[in-house]
């Protein structure tokens, strides 16, 4: 009975005046993974129409609509709204044509309810007058609380609100609403349902809309009914109900379940015997068991040109909307202060400590001392007086007790003197041959506990130190008759007592800069695709690049804060050293910042959960700290690790720095440009990669 009907209604149909069709679904499939949620579907939309999308929970409604918008590619068939394919160069769809409100909320919860509505209105291209004009109506209309309140202090039903003001602030030509009436008393959604008959009245403005709440769709002009990915039946709804003698849209669409059961049980009985290319085909289950109206036929897939001029306006990004992007993030930074504060203090705390812990002289390191001269005057108390008591902390002890300290573990050294230091280091001196006694008897005996290898090398040095002073002192003119041949002459570049702490500082500024840039963006995309934030920007027209160079530029703003204090305290506090150019200083750091948000921006685009993107962050810090040659010479790394190290975007970029700020170069030399090059290697390939993703995935 139900296919007689469907026969008489198509040939009515056919009688009919052609209607404008708003969207066309021709043969459309999408699947996740293995899973196929919508199969071999036709859906027309016609102009000036309400069309109600009905269907149980998981048929597949959501992801229809995310095709229709364009933020979800299908794996077949064709789609075609306001007459043309979706994000078709020069088609304002996704953009102003098309007001999206998609089933989570996806609003900033820092935002008020004015800045909500005034962000939509920028991207759209609308004036503060006219978004002022329509916000007054949509608060009025909509019953929204007053427009400073935020979204996030807002009820779920007010949030479900604002997120369809936003979707009609434009007066776009198509509505597209995913679940509008969820949470809304009674009488506010008859009253969007009256606006929404209202405005179709016109013949401008289409609606596709879906809902749980299957009769209130009676008000509209077409409703399609879906189960399993499939259209059971699409049609004027009373005709639907009339057709099948059902009183209530429930009852129809229960019928048809019926139906489409029985249908699939005597199909797969038949399919047993029949080969597999039938089933895979899927032909039979495009076809809605009901279909009334205006049908479509795979032949009207149109063909479109376009322009070169056309399409290159379609890339290239809008100032409005990378615009309208940062002040939105500004006024998100705005509204979180303490974040805000944290964000800049953070660097200056990191480097702080940094130059107050790593690469000094070790302070008051125990070292046992036996000294068996007994004169107070002998060399030994002499030369004991010219080590660095800041550094060395000298525990007199006899021969025994230093011993077993320094086995326990309580001194880090042991320095010996014999009996007669003194005269046998004069016989020494002055005797050309003396006996192994003496030579033995006039050197100082040092031995240490070489676990801790900075300590033991600062005690080398500081008895060498305090033995070359000795000696200056007390042999004045004669003192090279003891010393070492060798003299350090004063140094080319740098200071003769040099600590580790100069050479860390460049690279560790470097890797603060890009890993906080790292960790401010790494979360960013991950957060409002989550959210749905991203999906609903990329309806209103926003684009990938635009998204990207938005986020880019606002968190250039911090970055270009935490640079400037963090250079405060590195030369103004911690007084390292910068004998270069400080705006190639600056400039490499910014630059190292960038690549570090364009890194983020990239993990964020590619991952989808806050967790992983976190894990990505991390797990990338600590190796590429260690052979980026930041904390230790890029020399100690064996091949072919050491190509990789260089290959990465902070090893050369350190020594460049370095290069500036102790050897005044500029960028005259390789190994200063050698690092800009690098860098912005690394800018460009991050942010092309972080786009590419992002495109692909919205
Ligand atoms: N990103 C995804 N990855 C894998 N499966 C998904 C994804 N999104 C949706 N699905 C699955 O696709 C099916 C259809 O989901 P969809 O959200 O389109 O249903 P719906 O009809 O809108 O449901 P509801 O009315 O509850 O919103 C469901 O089985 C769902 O689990």
């Amino acid at each position: 009975m139900v296919n007689q009907g469907n026969k008489t209604m198509d040939a009515e149909a056919s009688a009919e005046p052609e209607l404008q069709m708003a969207i066309k679904c021709r043969d459309v499939s999408r699947s996740y993974g293995k899973l196929k949620v919508i199969s071999n579907m036709d859906l027309t939309v016609p102009q000036g129409q309400i069309y109600g999308l009905l269907g149980p929970s998981g048929c597949g409604k959501t992801t229809l609509l995310k095709c229709i918008v364009g933020t979800l590619k299908i794996s077949r068939g064709h789609i075609s709204v306001l007459g043309k394919p979706p994000s078709f160069p020069g088609h304002e769809v996704p953009g102003r044509m098309v007001g999206y409100m998609p089933q989570d909320l996806a609003l900033y919860n820092e935002f008020t309810i004015s800045d909500t509505l005034t962000f939509f209105g920028r991207i759209h291209g609308l004036t503060s007058k006219e978004t002022q004009a329509r916000m007054d109506f949509l608060v009025d209309f909509l019953d929204l609380p007053q427009k400073c309140r935020l979204v996030r202090n807002l009820s779920g039903g007010q949030r479900r609100r604002v997120s369809l003001g936003a979707a009609l602030l434009q007066n776009p030509q198509l509505l597209i609403l995913d679940e509008p009436t969820v949470g809304v008393d009674p009488v506010l959604r008859a009253r969007i349902w009256q606006h929404l008959v209202e405005i179709v009245k016109t013949g401008k403005v289409s609606v596709i809309i879906t809902t749980h709440y299957i009769e209130e769709a009676r008000q509209a002009n077409v409703v399609g009914l879906m189960r399993n990915g499939r259209l059971l039946a699409e049609g004027n709804p009373q005709e639907v109900m009339h057709q099948l003698n059902a009183s209530t849209l429930e009852h129809a669409f229960l019928q048809l379940c019926e139906t489409s059961d029985l249908m699939d049980s005597k199909q797969g009985s038949r399919q047993q015997g029949e080969s597999k290319h039938s089933l895979e085909s899927g032909q039979d289950e495009s076809r809605p068991i009901l279909s009334i109206g205006p049908g479509g036929t795979p032949e009207d897939i149109p063909k479109h040109a376009v322009d070169w001029k056309v399409r290159a306006r379609h890339v290239l990004p809008k100032w409005r909307n990378i615009s309208a992007l940062m002040i939105k993030t500004l006024i998100r930074m705005k509204r979180m202060p303490g974040s805000l504060c944290f964000q800049f203090l953070l660097p200056v705390i990191q480097i702080s400590l940094m130059c107050v812990c790593i690469g000094g002289d070790p302070k008051g390191v125990r070292v046992a001392v036996v000294n068996n001269e007994t004169s107070s005057s002998g060399y030994s108390q002499l030369l004991l007086g010219f080590l660095d008591n800041s550094s060395i902390e000298q525990v007199p002890l006899s021969h025994a007790d230093a011993f077993t300290g320094i086995y326990n573990g309580e001194y880090w050294g042991v320095l010996g003197f014999g009996q007669n230091f003194s005269s046998y280091m004069t016989r020494r001196a002055l005797h050309p041959q003396v006996s192994k006694d003496v030579v033995d008897g006039g050197s100082v005996h040092v031995w240490l506990d070489l676990t801790n290898r900075q300590i033991a090398l600062m005690l080398q040095k500081k008895v060498f130190q305090a033995f070359q002073e000795f000696v200056d002192y007390e042999l004045d003119s004669k003192a090279y008759m003891v010393a070492l041949p060798i003299k350090i002459e004063e140094p080319i570049y740098g200071s003769l007592n040099t600590d580790f702490t100069t050479f860390i500082t460049p690279g560790a500024v470097l890797s603060i800069t890009f890993y906080l840039a790292v960790g401010l963006t790494a979360l960013s995309f991950v957060l409002e695709r989550k959210e749905g934030l991203l999906d609903r920007c990329w309806v209103a027209g926003v684009s990938s690049l635009e998204t990207m160079l938005a986020h880019l530029l606002s968190q250039l703003f911090v970055i270009s804060v935490q640079i400037l204090l963090m250079l405060l305290f590195v030369l103004l506090v911690f007084k390292i050293p910068n004998e270069g150019s400080l705006m190639l200083v600056v400039a490499l750091i910014v630059l190292q910042g960038v690549t570090g948000i364009a890194f983020g921006l990239v993990i964020s685009a590619a991952i989808d959960d806050e967790q992983s993107a976190n894990q990505a962050a991390l797990g990338v810090f600590y190796p590429n700290l260690v052979i980026s040659g930041v904390i230790w010479p890029v020399e100690c790394i064996p091949y072919p690790l050491r190509y990789l190290s260089l290959a990465l975007p902070q090893t050369y970029a350190s020594e460049a720095l370095r290069c500036i700020m102790y050897r005044g170069w500029g960028l005259g030399h390789m190994m200063v440009w050698r690092g800009f090059a690098v860098t912005l290697g690394w800018n460009t390939f991050f942010l092309l990669l972080a786009t590419i993703i992002l495109k692909l995935r919205t």
